[in-house]
């Protein structure tokens, strides 16, 4: 029998509950940032946030770029800017249509263009640095084929060679080389994956070597495979761009993001195999959305609430604002990356191997300021659970959210006694939500919550948490009893 199999025929109940406490209110946070303050830490949340954008990294979006380089005419404008499959192609620009349609393909215009400069930029860049370790080859090459000549001098005959077949100026070369030289370094450590997806800010780092060291390269070395899990993840055609220096590497991590848990010091693994010692049977679906269960509830939704409703529009009872499907319409601002036009296709989190025995967590790749939704708390809508975890809620009706076996990301939250995020309730169109939302979280923290007295009442475990505040660090002799007898893992 399985820990979790055994503790449920033992244990009565474990809810975790939403705060009722208010959503807490904006400020900046006083807590110690994981990654110091520095220009490295405006790069690493730089590449997170490409990582995590809803940018494609795509090597055919700019070859259809070029293509509309060869502009005739300033009448020549590009179609396909409503279809993201078809390439840009200049063509003479089309009669005027609707202002609205109108403004919808420029919308979808600019969107294609930053996506196609984007990856140019990344292009760039992987060239730049790629053309350092050529430069450097040429120059061994001369020497050895000169030896009579000093380092220097050979320096000097590469030098003057990229001069002549670029056609710039050597001060213009040298000056270049310095910030492609720190864009080589970052590849050497990070992995192109940095180059890729770093943006304008990789210029910056390389150009004023603000906390350019061996200590950031080290910090680096140990992000590369977290940033590879993300990015082969989301982006599966970002290495293809690497073909233009010949490198042919190929997608290691495959499935969804959050089917691999990353550590800062052994390669990631599959998500299965950190639960296979517990429960053989372990399987974990992501959901998107919460699955009503049939069994349960029939066809009824019990996170249905009594609200003012007006055809398809509905009033927040939080800001009064509408809200609808349509962001548009929608003026409700809650939880824009929710529920609005900021929503993002994937929360920018991982989930990590603890280091003190709690098996896995969430981690923050972005900070996530004080107010802000971290995700909703999806999974099994259903009821008449017993000695498990779930999330007990209740609208019209009592109901449980239960994700043992699907869900999101959010069922990867440990508990602390001085948490950094919390659950809170939310209505969004007549659906009572729960939502995991930040109280100041910055990149690289362990994102937690606060499970309850009720909780861990009934848990028979020890709190790990390592705050001094901490509340289930020593608990009576009858929990620790049974935490010795059942040695259950994280259920
Ligand atoms: C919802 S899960 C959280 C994710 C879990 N760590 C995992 O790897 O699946 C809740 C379980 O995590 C473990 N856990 C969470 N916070 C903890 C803490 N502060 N101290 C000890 N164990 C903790 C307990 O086993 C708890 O039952």
């Amino acid at each position: 029998m399985s820990p979790e199999a055994a503790e449920s025929e033992q244990a009565p109940v474990r809810r975790l509950q939403t705060d009722i406490r208010e959503k807490p209110q904006r400020r900046t946070t006083k807590d110690e940032p994981a990654l110091r303050p520095s220009t490295l830490s405006k790069l690493v949340v730089g590449i997170w946030e490409q990582i995590f954008s809803s940018m494609s990294f795509d090597i055919s979006v700019v070859t259809s770029e070029w293509r509309t380089t060869g502009f005739q005419a300033h009448r020549t404008l590009i179609t396909d800017m409503g279809d993201d499959n078809q390439p840009l192609t200049a063509v003479q620009v089309p009669p005027a249509t609707a202002p609205e349609r109108t403004f919808t393909r420029m919308n979808l215009l600019c969107r294609k263009i930053s996506q196609a400069s984007r990856c140019s930029r990344a292009l760039e860049v992987v060239v730049q640095a790629s053309w350092i370790e050529y430069f450097d080859r040429q120059v061994q090459d001369i020497a050895k084929e000169n030896p009579q000549l000093s380092a220097t001098k050979a320096r000097m005959k590469a030098l003057a060679q990229a001069c002549s077949e670029i056609g710039w100026s050597e001060k213009e070369i040298r000056n270049k080389m310095a910030i492609w030289r720190g864009y080589k370094e970052i590849k050497d450590h990070g992995g192109w994956v940095c180059l890729v997806f770093a943006g304008m800010g990789i210029y910056r780092f390389c150009k004023y070597r603000i906390g350019f060291d061996p200590e950031s390269m080290a910090i680096l070395r140990r992000m590369r495979a977290r940033f590879e899990v993300a990015a082969d993840t989301l982006h599966p055609y970002w290495r293809d761009m690497l073909a233009i220096v010949g490198d042919t590497s190929t997608r290691i991590y495959s499935g969804h993001p959050h089917d691999w848990v990353v550590s800062d010091q052994d390669d990631p693994v599959p998500l299965k195999q950190t639960y296979l010692e517990y429960d053989p049977q372990f399987s974990f679906t992501h959901l998107d959305s919460s699955i009503v269960d049939p069994y349960a509830f029939g066809a009824n939704d019990p996170r249905q609430v009594a609200v003012v409703a007006q055809q398809s529009a509905f009033t927040c009872s939080v800001c009064g604002e509408k809200q609808s499907e349509d962001v548009t319409e929608s003026t409700c601002r809650c939880f824009p990356n929710l529920f609005g036009s900021d929503h993002l296709p994937m929360a920018p989190v991982q989930i990590f191997r603890t280091k003190n025995g709690r098996n896995n967590g969430l981690m923050a790749c972005c900070p996530f300021e004080r107010g802000v939704a971290i995700g909703e708390f999806t999974g099994l809508i259903t009821k008449g659970l017993e000695g498990i975890d779930v999330m007990q809620a209740e609208a019209e009706q009592r109901y449980q959210i239960y994700q043992g076996r699907e869900g999101n990301y959010t069922r990867f939250v440990n508990h602390s006694c001085r948490p950094n995020s919390q659950f809170q309730r939310f209505v969004w169109m007549g659906s009572q939500r729960i939502i995991l939302v930040s109280r100041g979280i910055e990149a690289g923290q362990e994102i937690t919550v606060d499970y309850s007295d009720a909780y861990w009442r009934n848990l028979p475990k020890t709190c790990l948490c390592q705050e001094s505040c901490c509340r289930f660090k020593d608990r009576e002799r009858g929990v620790q009893r049974i935490e010795t007898a059942t040695a259950s893992p994280a259920s």
